[in-house]
């Protein structure tokens, strides 16, 4: 897995023009371009005719961008990536995946046409049957990253909404066990109360620290907090850095282990610090380049 940054990952509904035209100066790191829950039915065919013009059309910058379109068992979805296909789609996110069939059928459909044959499949992990398949989910073909649908997951549970999230907790982390085993992006769920920064916080502290590489969003006014939790931090940094000279100072006198802040620091260790500062400058080259 490379170290590009999924910080934050903002849903945009495909029908709304004005939306579309403000994420080109959003300061996301991904955008998912909403063909399902955010657009109402009698939306969903001028939503998928604006999104192809204006994927075409429109600079979108460094962002990862993503197209959520509606799954194949519903009346849009094969229209969807029809016309889709014809913007070059960097990513195709598919709602409620069940299995890996469900992504062996979306990548036979891309390698069908020569506009797609580089583009990505995402997965939304959102129902009790993709969870449980998650590992052969996460290996199948051309599957990049791994989205978790908390709003649908909670529905189809039965569970209620709780701050610590534990009736999720272990939806989120078998995904995020999948995603790591398979080498793919995995980014946390929602948090509906978009005006509720405190929560927000918290949720993606939790998400960050169970291993997620980012937050999905669905209003901008979130993604300073997103963008803010999931990068590391100074101290992070600091302490990176501080681990790296200290193991090459005792590499250099021949010794496997070095001791930083009262801990040990061996050579994983260090895989790990090198991975903070290689996330970090990511980032910062990520914000050169939107700026
Ligand atoms: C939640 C909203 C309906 C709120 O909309 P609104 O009341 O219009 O918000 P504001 O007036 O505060 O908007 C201020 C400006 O920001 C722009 N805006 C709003 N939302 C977005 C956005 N998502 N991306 C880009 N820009 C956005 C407005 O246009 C205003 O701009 P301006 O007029 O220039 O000032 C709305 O935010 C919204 O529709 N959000 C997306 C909802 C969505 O995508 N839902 C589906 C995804 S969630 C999901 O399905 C999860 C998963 O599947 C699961 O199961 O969990
Ligand atoms: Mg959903």
């Amino acid at each position: 897995m490379d170290s590009r940054p999924f910080r934050s990952a903002l849903y945009i509904p495909g029908s709304k023009e004005r939306a579309l035209d403000k994420a080109r100066s959003l300061a996301a790191d991904a955008i998912i371009f909403d063909l399902e829950d955010a657009v109402a039915i009698e939306e969903k065919a001028n939503a998928r005719e604006l999104l192809a013009q204006t994927l075409t059309a429109a600079d979108y910058g460094p962002r990862a961008k993503l197209v959520r379109i509606n799954g194949f068992d519903t009346d849009w979805g094969d229209a969807d990536l029809a016309v889709i296909a014809l913007a070059r789609p960097e990513a195709v996110l598919l709602p409620k995946v069940n299995s890996a069939r469900d992504i062996q059928a979306l990548a036979a459909k891309l390698e069908g046409r020569e506009e797609t044959s580089e583009t990505k499949i995402w997965a939304m992990m959102e129902t009790p049957l993709g969870i449980l398949n998650a590992q052969e989910i996460a290996a199948a073909p051309r599957m990049a990253g791994f989205v978790m649908g908390t709003n649908d997951l909670a529905k189809e549970l039965n569970c209620r909404f709780r701050a610590d999230r534990l009736p999720m907790q272990f939806a989120l982390q078998t995904c995020l066990m999948a995603a790591r085993a398979a080498g793919i992006v995995a980014i946390d769920g929602v948090y509906n109360a978009f005006k509720d920064d405190a929560g927000l916080r918290v949720e993606c502290e939790q998400g960050r620290d169970l291993g997620f590489d980012g937050k999905t969003l669905i209003h901008p006014a979130q993604l300073d907090v997103a963008n803010a939790v999931f990068a590391p931090d100074e101290a992070a940094i600091d302490l990176a850095r501080r681990q790296i000279a200290a193991f090459d100072e005792a590499t250099a006198k021949g010794l496997g282990v070095a001791v930083v802040d009262g801990k040990i620091v061996e050579n994983l260790h260090i895989v790990t610090a090198r991975g903070v500062l290689a996330r970090a400058d990511a980032i910062l080259q990520l914000q050169k380049a939107m700026s």
